[in-house]
């Protein structure tokens, strides 16, 4: 997988809450991402940012406008093509990290690839997750359980399953939101770094400025509008 292409155009989300007024979250929004670029989508806190993550991962859909990921438009795939084209291309990373507590960091890194039926795609994910993990320096703990881990240590397990199937973007919320400073600055680099050496396009939301500011561009959302910053 090579790094995606994104481009949202003249995107509007609203939400309907009975018995309540229509609340314009994305107002006729418009953003190219370019292929391997790395940007940060900040703003004040029910803004929208996570509204605009799940439309751009096919979550959630738009009201109206396109979503583009290379030349697919989204919008327009069925049901199992979204969740198939999601498994391929999209990794994720939240804000906690998800992890199972009863597995080892190797046994959480591989569980996307237990539905794999594909051997060769087996054998070579494994591979891969094995340089993944020495790549944000776990190569020691690979037999250790969450519960045995730091935050950060968690966090960089989850980026790394994250990766497993070499997505083409990697959609980041809130990733280190429940970090410390030092953890959070580490993760920060780690994810340039990812998006500088594995050919991943990023997008990160997020109320630190500090990593905002590690990526190549940052964009604000207010009001229902993006504006560079
Ligand atoms: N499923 C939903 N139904 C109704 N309203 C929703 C729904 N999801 C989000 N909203 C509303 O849409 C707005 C945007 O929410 P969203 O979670 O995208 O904001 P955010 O910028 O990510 O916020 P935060 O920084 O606090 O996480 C908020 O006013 C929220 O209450």
């Amino acid at each position: 997988m090579t790094s995606m292409e994104i481009e949202l155009k003249q995107i509007s989300k609203y939400y309907q809450v009975p018995g309540k007024e229509k609340r314009m979250v994305l107002d006729n929004l418009s953003l190219k991402i370019e292929s391997g670029d790395s940007v940060a989508i900040v703003g004040p806190s029910g803004s929208g940012k996570s509204t605009l993550l799940n439309l751009i991962s096919s979550l959630d859909q738009a009201n109206s406008g396109v979503i583009l990921h290379g030349e697919r438009e989204i919008g327009k795939l069925g049901e199992d093509e979204v969740a198939q084209f999601r498994n391929r291309n999209l990794g994720f990373i939240f804000q906690s990290h998800h992890l199972l507590p009863q597995l080892s960091l190797i046994e959480n890194v591989l569980v996307p690839l237990i539905p794999e039926k594909d051997k060769k795609i087996k054998v070579e994910a494994e591979k891969r997750a094995q340089e993944l993990i020495d790549f944000v320096g776990l190569s020691g703990q690979i037999s250790q359980l969450p519960g045995q881990m730091s935050g950060g240590e968690c966090q960089r397990t989850a980026v790394v399953r994250a990766l497993i199937h070499q997505p083409g973007l990697l959609l980041a919320d809130e990733p280190t939101g429940s970090l410390d400073k030092q953890s959070a600055d580490q993760l920060g680099d780690l994810l340039v770094s990812i998006n500088e050496k594995q050919k991943v396009t990023l997008v990160v939301v997020t109320h630190s400025m500090d990593l905002a500011k590690k990526m190549k561009k940052i964009y604000k959302l207010d009001n229902g509008k993006l504006s560079k910053i």
